[in-house]
């Protein structure tokens, strides 16, 4: 696979080769190529349907592509699986836990599966929980857990391992905003130790203050992909985006019928 950096660069945190995914007839990711450097944070952003989720499935190994390649800090995904996941930590779309677990024995869980002593695990557990405000919580099943609160505990068993690469499917999708601040505070701490972060999300405002990349992608392609500003040109990102992927909201004269009076 082609690597675009120099020999003796550092190998790019992901890196995404023609990536390709059809599912029938539709073609969901239509040769993506994407290269995210280490301590970066880069916000894919697209209209629904676009192949984020796709895109974000095959480069973390969830979904095997048709075509291309997906490579973890110069490991490929798919040809060197254990390398690649050991770096990585996933927050994927839709996540489904064990759910008769709590949420302290769902952390051990992931703890002991990415080998980390017994110790270990209780000690970051504990700090996990308490970052993320599931302190009091840790004692209660995942069943019980609200749909933020599954957030937040699907996204401690992603860091627990400390990985070098989050790839975080809409993380801040339902979760109340004084934890999304701390997820705000912990990804910027992660990317200023070093950590690079690839997340979706619909929010414009929300990418535009956290991350310093982004990758626009419309029907299964890349249509943008450069610092934020380079992406903005001197617009908002939501103006920006609107013009990009031409989705302006109609004026609603179908609508008509639903106007009252
Ligand atoms: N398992 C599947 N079977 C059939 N079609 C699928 C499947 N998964 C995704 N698709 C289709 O592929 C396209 C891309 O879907 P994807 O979920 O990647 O988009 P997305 O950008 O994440 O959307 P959203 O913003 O709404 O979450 C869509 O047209 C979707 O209907």
């Amino acid at each position: 696979m082609t690597q675009p950096t120099p020999v003796d660069a550092p190998p790019p945190a992901l890196h995404l080769e023609r990536l390709a995914k059809r599912f029938g007839p539709k073609v969901a990711v239509d040769g993506l190529t994407l290269t995210v450097p280490q301590g970066s944070m880069l916000g894919l952003v697209g209209p629904n349907g676009a192949g984020k989720t796709t895109t974000l499935s095959m480069a973390t190994g969830l979904l095997r592509p048709d075509h291309g390649a997906a490579a973890v800090l110069g490991h490929d995904v798919w040809r060197d699986p254990a390398a690649a996941k050991a770096r990585m930590g996933v927050l994927p779309d839709g996540v489904h836990l064990f759910d008769r677990l709590t949420g302290a024995e769902l952390l051990r869980y992931n703890g002991l599966l990415r080998s980390l002593p017994e110790e270990e695990v209780a000690r970051r557990s504990a700090s996990l929980l308490e970052a993320l405000g599931l302190a009091g919580t840790g004692g209660t099943l995942v069943a019980d857990y609200s749909a933020g609160m599954r957030k937040k505990i699907a996204l401690a068993s992603a860091l627990i391992h400390a990985p070098r690469l989050l790839v975080l499917d809409e993380p801040f999708e339902a979760v109340d905003p004084v934890s999304g601040e701390a997820i705000r505070a912990i990804l910027r701490d992660f990317v200023a130790s070093g950590g690079t972060v690839v997340l979706s999300s619909h929010v414009m405002e929300l990418v535009e203050s956290l991350c310093d990349r982004v990758a626009v992608v419309a029907d299964g392609r890349l249509i943008a992909a450069g610092t934020l500003d380079e992406v903005r040109a001197g617009a908002s990102l939501q103006e920006r985006f609107v013009q990009m992927v031409g989705q302006q909201a109609q004026g609603g004269e179908s609508l008509a019928w639903l106007r009252t009076s």
